[in-house]
């Protein structure tokens, strides 16, 4: 019967011949399997019969290929042939070659390995390995260490100006002789040989330290004695040095120096200009450092004006201006040298018709730590403001060209507040001990570090405030002092402590006790006049007087002893 459907009988067809094939692969497979066991049992058999062969527990299968035709594979016919004479090679190889054994691995031998180093080299190579031989020794990486911590002096030194950091420090001891001596080196002060001979007049045998840093740095540049200087940058200096160590002279010298060399274009002058300008706190100082530029400059012409408020306004104007009636472009001055306290100073220049810093070279700031330490109407501002342009928005005058000027900052630690150019220099006349270098002696100075002269001694008591004065005067009769200066906060305080030391003393033989040598006591304060302070330190000099009481910050004493 046909078959009413001839796809079902190819169906039927194909149905018996994948039927046929399976069988087919069943036998095939089955052979192979047959082989390779059989072979692998022949192995075994070989291996137990050589002589001191023992049973390993090595499973040569697993380091040989695996036949592809485990009992799971069964999806290619042509797989299954590939392998069956795979296995065959296998076989034979098997057969030839002993099988590679596995590498037992035993902990304790392992760590002597690493220890011994280059035995285990020669190990490692003996092993069947296709990795190359490790190095001999891994290079040693250095352990972290934790970094040095900053000295004291560099962390207080941190962001601090550079002129500071870098000031030049100046050993105190340090003098050099006004004249050289005979045969001796010839100095390079840039001193002219009538600066010499007048100072020679004042006893003045050699300079002091603070001095011989301050003169050269100002003088021996030929070029800084000009009183031009059109192509150089002005420069500026702080200085920070004992009291009684000699700033005064040290500014002093080359303002008159540099005012009154012969080839300077000005001299013999045609045209007053105010060339320098010191500031002080108090009168007294105007008044002490006026008699040392008189003295020094003595002879040379030098016209020096003070302004402190002790005259009336219209006397000083009369003194610093020569005409007010008509604005004049480039000012007017009756002086070279202006020598006063900021307050009048800046009455001056708001007040004052023609007066002008314009043409100013000099510009001393002196006591600039207690000075600047006032704020009192911005001064040092409107002073450094006049100084650059003209002073037209001040006393109403025309534009000028500027001059350079170079400040001088006197006991200032911090100079990039008073320096109205870049860069100043430091001068520390304080003579630190130490080496410049690791910046210990400026660190003191920044630090508020005060040299107390070798001799002095200290005494300290802690006592209620209340008490202050007793202890002063028990202090000061017990210790038999005979002269003693007593420094207070204001004048009023000066006058009370005066009169308690007074009725302290009246108190003192009452019960019974020895007399001791009377005191003399005075009250020094801006109160008094003028004449009446002079002859206080005339008659404290003298040892008249055995105590005196002062307002700190009114004068400097110079009281020599023989
Ligand atoms: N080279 C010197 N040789 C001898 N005496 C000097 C010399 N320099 C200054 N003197 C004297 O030393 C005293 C103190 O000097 P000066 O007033 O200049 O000190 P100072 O450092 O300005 O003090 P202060 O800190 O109080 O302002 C003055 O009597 C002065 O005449």
């Amino acid at each position: 019967m046909q078959d009413p459907n001839p796809q079902t009988k190819v169906q039927s067809l194909n149905n018996t011949r994948s039927i046929c094939q399976v069988s087919w692969y069943e036998q095939v497979k089955t052979k192979a399997k047959k082989r390779y066991l059989k072979a692998k049992k022949e192995r075994r058999k070989k291996r137990k019969s050589e002589p001191g062969t023992k049973e390993k527990p090595v499973d040569i299968e697993d380091d040989l290929p695996k036949p592809a035709y485990s009992e799971d594979d069964n999806d290619s016919t042509i797989d299954v042939i590939a392998n069956e004479s795979l296995n065959v090679e296998l076989t034979k190889i098997s057969d030839d070659i002993p099988p590679r054994k596995r590498r037992r691995i035993d902990p304790a031998r392992e760590t002597v390995d690493h220890e011994v180093g280059d035995s285990v080299a020669e190990q490692t190579t003996e092993l069947p390995s296709k990795s190359p031989p490790p190095p001999e020794a891994l290079p040693l990486f250095p352990l972290p260490r934790r970094p040095d911590a900053p000295s004291k002096t560099t962390l207080a030194l941190q962001g601090l100006d550079k002129a500071l950091t870098q000031a030049e420090s100046v050993d105190a001891k340090r003098v050099i002789p006004i004249r050289p001596t005979v045969g001796g080196a010839k100095d390079d002060l840039g001193i002219s040989e009538k600066s010499r001979r007048r100072l020679e007049d004042l006893g003045i045998a050699e300079l002091f330290a603070v001095q011989t840093a301050v003169i050269p740095f100002m003088l021996a540049d030929p070029r800084q004695r000009s009183l031009y200087l059109p192509y150089n940058p002005p420069r500026d200096v702080c200085v920070s040095a004992p009291t009684g160590s000699g700033k005064t002279l040290a500014y002093v010298v080359p303002i008159v120096e540099v005012r009154l060399r012969p080839h300077n274009i000005l001299s013999p002058r045609t045209v007053t200009r105010l060339r320098a300008l010191v500031v002080l706190p108090t009168r007294d100082l105007v008044t002490q450092v006026r008699e040392t530029f008189e003295a020094v400059a003595k002879g040379r012409g030098l016209k020096i004006g003070t302004a402190t408020g002790q005259h009336s306004f219209a006397h000083e104007q009369a003194q610093l201006v020569d005409d007010q009636s008509v604005r004049l472009q480039g000012g007017s001055s009756k002086i070279d040298v202006l020598i006063c306290t900021p307050g009048r100073l800046i009455d001056h220049l708001h007040g004052t018709r023609n007066f002008s810093l314009q043409h100013l070279r000099f510009l001393v700031i002196d006591e600039a730590d207690r000075l600047l330490a006032q704020s009192f109407q911005d001064w040092l501002q409107q002073i450094l403001a006049a100084t650059r342009h003209s002073s037209a928005n001040l006393s109403g005058q025309h534009p000028s060209p500027e001059d350079p000027i170079g400040s001088i900052a006197y006991g200032f630690p911090y100079p990039d507040a008073t320096s109205p150019n870049h860069d100043p220099v430091f001068k520390d006349g304080h003579g630190a001990s130490v080496s410049p270098e690791n910046g210990e002696g400026v660190l003191d100075m920044v630090m508020e570090k005060f040299t107390m002269p070798a001799t002095l001694k200290e005494h300290l008591i802690v006592c209620e405030s209340s008490q202050k004065p007793l202890m002063l005067f028990y202090l000061i009769r017990s210790l038999g002092v005979t002269n003693a200066l007593v420094f207070t906060k204001s004048a009023e305080s000066t006058t009370r402590l005066v009169r308690l030391f007074e009725l302290m003393q009246s108190d003192e033989g009452r019960e019974g006790n020895a007399p001791l040598p009377p005191l003399v006591m005075k009250a020094y304060s801006s109160d008094l006049s003028p004449g009446d302070r002079r002859a206080i330190l005339e008659d404290f000099k003298a040892q008249k007087i055995q105590i005196d009481t002062y307002k700190p910050c009114m004068l400097r004493l110079d009281i020599k002893r023989d």
